[in-house]
């Protein structure tokens, strides 16, 4: 497979370090700048109109902002897409820009599961009926470090588990682009943007992201949790939303899928 990336973050380098792995190495970089990283001997580009014509795959490590910006033009020229920031979607105006892209370009968006799990389960309990859908999220202070949490509480100083969000995905995804890309693949698989119910945590006594599913509906009743590791080069981002990509990649390339 012939494979670009959107990003040169910690995510965005643990997927190139696990495709080289497997003996791929991306053919082509989509970065805020064109000057390529020592010794990475990949090209760079900053336009998707720049990007190689014979590409398989193009893969979004780099946040809200790269999707709206790239994401639509990828999809035009008939390339599928992988990505990993989700939360995007709550902004109905680019989610309608992302799928008539995607109808036009017959191309495919396909979200990455990230740093949750569980999703198939929310996908198949929808089928019978959802009535109820909560997504918790738990980080040490420093995993909320650069977000809104900041002007609610004194990460530095929290001795006590404290709640700086409760609220719909819908707001929370648009408000924490960073930190709640797992609340919006709740609610995608789930019972959408304005139905999902969500609470963030800051826990000092932690040193896991931790993300929690409680789902009710015609199935039963459902409960998920992960206890992830960070990056260790970006506390904010669990390993397991990295480790999705890589994943997603493989299920573009698989003849059997799970
Ligand atoms: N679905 C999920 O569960 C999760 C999703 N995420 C999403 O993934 C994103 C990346 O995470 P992570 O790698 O840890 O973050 P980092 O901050 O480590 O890296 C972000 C990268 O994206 C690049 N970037 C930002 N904007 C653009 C743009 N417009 N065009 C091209 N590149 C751009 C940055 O470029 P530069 O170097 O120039 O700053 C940087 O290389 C997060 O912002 C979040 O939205 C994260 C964790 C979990
Ligand atoms: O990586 C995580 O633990 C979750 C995260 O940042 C997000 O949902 O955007």
């Amino acid at each position: 497979m012939k494979i670009g990336i959107i990003g040169q973050g910690a995510i965005a380098q643990y997927v190139q370090q696990q495709l080289a792995r497997r003996g791929v190495v991306p053919q082509v970089v989509l970065a805020r700048s064109a000057a390529a990283r020592d010794g990475d001997g990949i090209a760079h580009v900053t336009d998707a109109a720049d990007l190689p014509g014979d590409l398989d795959l193009m893969v979004d490590c780099a946040g809200h902002a790269a999707l709206a910006q790239h994401g639509p033009a990828i999809l035009e020229r008939g390339l599928d897409l992988v990505t990993v920031s989700l939360g995007a979607l709550a902004d109905q105006d680019l989610h309608e820009r992302l799928l008539s892209a995607a109808h036009r370009g017959h191309a495919r968006l396909h979200l990455a599961s990230g740093a949750i799990g569980g999703l198939d389960c929310l996908r198949a309990a929808r089928v019978g009926g959802l009535a109820e859908v909560t997504y918790i999220g738990r980080k040490p202070p420093a995993g909320w470090k650069g977000s809104p949490a900041e002007a609610e509480l004194d990460l530095d100083q929290l001795s006590r588990p404290a709640i700086h969000f409760e609220g719909t995905a819908r707001k929370v995804a648009i408000a924490y682009p960073k930190n709640a890309n797992v609340a919006a693949a709740v609610a995608l698989a789930g019972t959408g943007f304005d139905a999902t119910r969500v609470r963030l945590i800051a826990d000092p006594a932690i040193n896991t992201n931790i993300h929690e599913i409680h789902a009710t509906g015609a199935f039963g009743s459902f409960t998920f949790r992960v206890d992830g590791q960070a990056l260790p080069d970006n506390p904010r981002s669990s390993a397991l939303a990295a480790m999705s990509v890589v994943a997603a990649i493989e299920q573009q390339d698989a003849a059997i899928t799970i």
